[in-house]
């Protein structure tokens, strides 16, 4: 979808869309590349494991009584084997299970270990992490065991840790695993590398992610395996666009690396997978010829009739519409547009035509043809009444508008200009809306969100400001709580703040008598927390005695000119030079427009999701929080949540 303005095709909704491959690096994500390659892993360490369980096996094999029940449970670990190679994980299961329970018998502690190892690693690979550890704790090997053994229980275990979403622990088994890979072959210390990556993306941090994904590329490079350095890079260049800290430059020259890579990778369902988020790499660095490229690269590599993967290739096809529409070479993507309009449709996927349907439309709008250009609009915003997209239907409605403005109709015109504007104020109802449903439907109570609402702004605060960044001889917090929900935020922050070992001061000027803010109120000072009489009116005062001010005073709910005693607290707040944390919104500013020449605070925490305002942000730290909206709620709003790190309650933005 674009309107006529759209003048950014690559943030535009007419942005290549990856619903096949995602690139997200959301803990998600990374735990389903976890899973693979520990799967790769496992059937490398059983591979071995079986070379040296039937070696071992065999030589006990003397004819003492035990040598009936070797044989079995070798036969077993040979079948477990063969199940986990052919990708049957519970077949693998059951036959590493009853070996087990066969080796308690067996004089040997190693092989009772072995057959322990054996099913630790197979619940890896099916995805049991909790089973997994329990098994591979029992294989514990002794310190006289070979390095390469340790290294693979630590490997395994590692990957147990990581699909428990417990990275610090999981890294901490990679890092033991390279200790012990002396002697192991280059692929297998990548592979731990590309683990460790996984767990620095599941923390957020996407720096460190980028090293260990580029460790590991350099390393698949050296031992000749153009497939995995590949998708090592790949990844690479997904952390590296996330983080927002690397130059453009470095970023296409990781890209332009995994591309020529690509080219050597004999598999071509692996090949089009990367030239595909090659191609959403370069988009969103704007380069769009080499992104039209790369999809076209990836198109062709999509299968043959037999195995074709339809849903990747309206994908594709969506991409290289939107890729050329952003080239400005219009007439070429109307072909594209098309096919990705049709075959989205015969799949049932509304939604995507609808923005096929937009992104035609606007290209229509380009050369000039306004009635292709209106009757695309309308096909637009039928698919998205149908798949209920609010955001595609008052993008539609305006590009009707224009078409109907080129065709000479003005009265059509406003009327489609008018339903434009209903609908964008629907949208930006949403937040209220989405409070709203909370309550009402799923039941939640404002305490609840409240709660967790102001946990996360004492934990981003935390994040962004340790005490041992502040100035002053306390890390001393100055919390401005507001008469509404932001205002009892505040009050939580400040609460969980003292928890934290910081020394929060709240000034609470406008009390409501509810039991709410009355409790918290009561909390506050039961935990020592001073409330000031007076707001202090010398801007130089806080900045001497405070690190940072908690600006919780408006929320979403602000509306019109700020009425005293919040007028003159906001302008003395716009004079202070220590950093301000806005919860939600910065105090003060229009929801949705902003405020040019209002408070500008260092640190926003958006609430849910970021409201509009939000794009007028341009101080350094922006995290998002209140990570409590149920999955079913984020997609009926289309939300488009990026996703938290591991258990945090906050993510950071920017
Ligand atoms: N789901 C969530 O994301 C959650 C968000 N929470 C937080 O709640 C706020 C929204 O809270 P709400 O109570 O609806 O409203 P506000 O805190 O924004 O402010 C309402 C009060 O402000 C007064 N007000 C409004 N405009 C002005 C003005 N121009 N001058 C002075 N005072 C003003 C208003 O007074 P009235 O007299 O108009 O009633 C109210 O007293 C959201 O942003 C989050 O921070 C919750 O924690 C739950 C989960
Ligand atoms: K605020």
């Amino acid at each position: 979808m674009a309107s006529e303005e759209a003048a950014d095709p690559g943030v535009q909704p007419t942005a290549p869309v990856d619903p096949v491959l995602p690139t997200t690096t959301s803990p998600a994500a990374s735990a389903a590349s976890t899973a693979l390659t520990a799967l790769a892993s496992c059937k490398k360490s059983q591979k071995k494991k079986k070379e040296k369980a039937e070696a071992r096996e065999g030589a006990r094999e003397g004819g003492d009584e035990t040598a009936g029940r070797a044989a079995t449970i070798k036969g077993l670990t040979r079948a477990g084997c063969q199940a986990l190679a052919l990708g049957a994980g519970q077949e693998a299961v059951g036959c590493f299970r009853k070996a087990l329970l066969l080796s308690r018998d067996v004089v040997s502690p190693w092989l009772h270990r072995a057959c322990a190892f054996n099913l630790g690693a197979a619940y890896v690979e099916t995805g049991k992490p909790k089973k997994a550890l329990e098994f591979l704790l029992q294989s514990q090997l002794s310190d006289n065991e070979s390095g390469e053994h340790l290294e693979e229980l630590y490997f395994n275990a590692g990957a147990a840790q990581e699909g428990l979403q417990d990275f610090s622990k999981a890294l901490e088994c990679f890092d033991k695993a390279t200790g012990h890979s002396g002697t192991s072959e280059a692929g297998s210390q990548a592979g731990t590398h590309m683990q460790m990556g996984c767990c620095y993306l599941g923390m957020g941090e996407l720096a460190r992610a980028t090293r260990c994904f580029l460790d590991a590329a350099q390393t698949f490079v050296a031992a000749e395996s153009p497939g995995a350095a590949a998708v090592a890079l790949s990844r690479a260049s997904g952390s590296m666009l996330q983080s927002r800290r690397f130059q453009a430059a470095e970023i296409a020259g990781v890209l332009a690396q995994c591309r020529s890579l690509c080219e050597t990778i004999p598999d071509p369902a692996l090949r089009g997978k990367l030239y595909n988020d090659i191609g959403l790499g370069y988009s969103q660095l704007h380069i769009f010829s080499l992104a039209a490229e790369s999809f076209e690269q990836a198109l062709r590599l999509c299968g043959g009739e037999l195995k074709r993967d339809w849903h990747r290739e309206a994908a594709l096809l969506q991409n290289l519409g939107a890729a050329h529409n952003a080239l400005g070479s219009f007439g070429t993507a109307l072909g594209w547009h098309r096919r990705a309009a049709t075959l989205h449709g015969t799949l049932g996927n509304r939604r995507a035509q609808g923005q096929c349907f937009g992104n035609l439309a606007y290209a229509c709008s380009q050369l000039r043809n306004h009635e292709a250009a209106a009757e695309n609009y309308l096909h637009a915003l039928q698919a998205f009444r149908d798949s209920g997209d609010m955001q595609g239907q008052w993008q539609a409605c305006e590009g009707l508008g224009t078409a109907c403005l080129h065709l000479g109709d003005p009265q059509k015109a406003i009327r489609h200009y008018q339903e434009a504007l209903t609908l964008l104020s629907q949208c930006q109802e949403e937040a209220q809306a989405i409070d709203q449903e909370l309550f009402t439907e799923y039941k939640f109570s404002v305490d609840q969100l409240m709660e967790l609402a102001g946990l996360s702004c004492a934990t981003a605060i935390a994040k962004a400001y340790p005490p041992s960044s502040f100035t002053t001889s306390h890390p001393a917090v100055l919390v401005v709580c507001g008469p509404g929900n932001n205002g009892g935020d505040g009050l939580v922050c400040a609460r969980h703040l003292k928890m934290f070992g910081y020394q929060p001061t709240v000034y609470y000027p406008k009390r409501p008598s509810k039991p709410l803010f009355e409790g918290l109120t009561t909390q506050c000072e039961k935990m020592d927390i001073p409330f000031l009489p007076e707001f202090p009116t010398e801007p130089a005062f806080i900045d001497e005695v405070y690190g940072v001010v908690v600006d919780a005073i408006f929320g979403f709910s602000f509306k019109g000119a700020v009425r005293e005693p919040f007028g003159s607290i906001l302008s003395t707040l716009e004079h202070i030079t220590v950093p301000i944390a806005s919860i939600d919104i910065p105090s003060g500013w229009d929801v949705e427009k902003g405020k040019a020449d209002g408070l500008q605070p260092d640190m926003l925490i958006s609430l849910t999701a970021p409201k509009k305002a939000a794009m007028h942000f341009a101080g350094r730290y922006h995290f998002l929080g209140g990570r409590f909206v149920p999955p079913a709620l984020q997609e009926k709003y289309s939300l488009n949540l990026p996703a938290y790190p591991g258990t945090d309650c906050v993510l950071q933005l920017t």
